[in-house]
């Protein structure tokens, strides 16, 4: 029989294997507490043993601080108003944010946990795990869905998203925005002519050509096709008119591997009017470049049925 103040062999088993388990879990479990006066710690951390030493251990249990002044600024306003709610409405914490690892390291860690009302704060019981690679991966998905094969540039989806954040803002603030639609003339006879591949070739090239003529702060994408659209934040229609010439006059004038003044380019040019939803605009920079298209091509059009080239 073990004496009074020792736990059964069987428990003490049970315990020991708790703490190689909890020490050797790819995350780390928790207890943190935040006092009614604000004041925040975590009495209890394990797991991942690698990543924090018994010191950072002790620190953290006197003062929650030391871990939060590693959190990136921009995450660090949202997890403090999830800890407030969790605190308030004693629902589960769910959140993720960025951790400073060392000087050039970032992970991005994920935390979950139960709040427990304390007669003197909060204390919640919980798990972090660094989801790093999952956010990375992420990212790559959503690049990718954004993307044009071919090209490398924004495709329609993503031409879409820049369009509503860019009305959104022109209608907010009154700022001017123009949106330019392009598209390649006769370009079946230069797959007819060259080949698919060497029309596959043209396109690509066509987008570096205008990637290099434009500001970075314009979304430059393939609508599909042989059609391109440019959109341009803090533009007015004079501007983007001007723009849209000396493109114009580029493309003409560049050698796309298949002689120069084999490719041309009709364009389309329309602003955005305070209050007009993003179908309409790109009804009326299209019907500027079916304009562009009747009147012989290689032109630029503009909504105010203003007529260049
Ligand atoms: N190489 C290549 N060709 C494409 C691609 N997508 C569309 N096309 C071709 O682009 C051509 C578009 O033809 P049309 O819509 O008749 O237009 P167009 O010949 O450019 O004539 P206009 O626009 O009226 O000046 C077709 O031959 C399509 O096969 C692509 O990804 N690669």
């Amino acid at each position: 029989m073990p004496a009074d103040h020792m736990l059964p062999a069987d428990d003490r088993d049970s315990l020991e294997q708790l703490k190689i388990m909890t020490e050797r879990i790819p995350g780390m479990i928790f207890q943190f507490f935040r006092s009614t006066q604000g004041a925040m710690s975590f009495p209890y951390l394990a797991g991942s043993g690698a990543l924090l030493g018994e010191a950072d251990k002790r620190l953290l249990a006197e003062d929650a601080n030391h871990a939060f002044e590693r959190i990136d600024s921009e995450d660090f306003p949202q997890l403090m108003t999830a800890i407030e709610r969790s605190a308030h409405q004693q629902t589960p914490l769910a959140t993720q944010f960025r951790l400073r690892w060392n000087a050039d390291s970032v992970r991005w860690i994920a935390a979950r946990a139960q709040p427990e009302r304390r007669r003197n704060g909060t204390l919640w019981h919980g798990v972090m795990l660094d989801i790093s690679e999952q956010v990375a991966h992420e990212a790559h998905l959503r690049r990718l869905s954004d993307t044009d094969a071919l090209t490398g540039l924004a495709n329609r989806r993503k031409l879409m998203k820049r369009l509503d954040e860019e009305i959104a803002k022109s209608n907010r603030y009154g700022t001017p925005l123009s949106l330019m639609l392009l598209d390649l003339d006769h370009f079946k006879q230069v797959n007819d002519t060259w080949g698919h591949l060497q029309g596959d070739q043209v396109l690509a090239e066509f987008g570096s050509l205008c990637t290099g003529l434009i500001r970075t702060e314009d979304t430059l994408a393939r609508l599909g096709g042989e059609e391109f659209a440019i959109l341009l934040p803090l533009t007015p229609q004079s501007h983007c008119q001007a723009l849209a010439e000396r493109l114009r006059h580029h493309i003409a004038g560049h050698d796309f591997g298949i002689g120069q003044g084999k490719v041309t380019a009709s364009i389309g040019v329309a602003e955005h009017r305070v209050g007009e939803s993003r179908e309409r605009l790109i009804d009326r920079a299209d019907n500027s470049l079916y304009i562009a298209k009747e009147q012989g091509r290689n032109r630029v059009i503009s909504c105010t049925v203003t007529a260049i080239g």
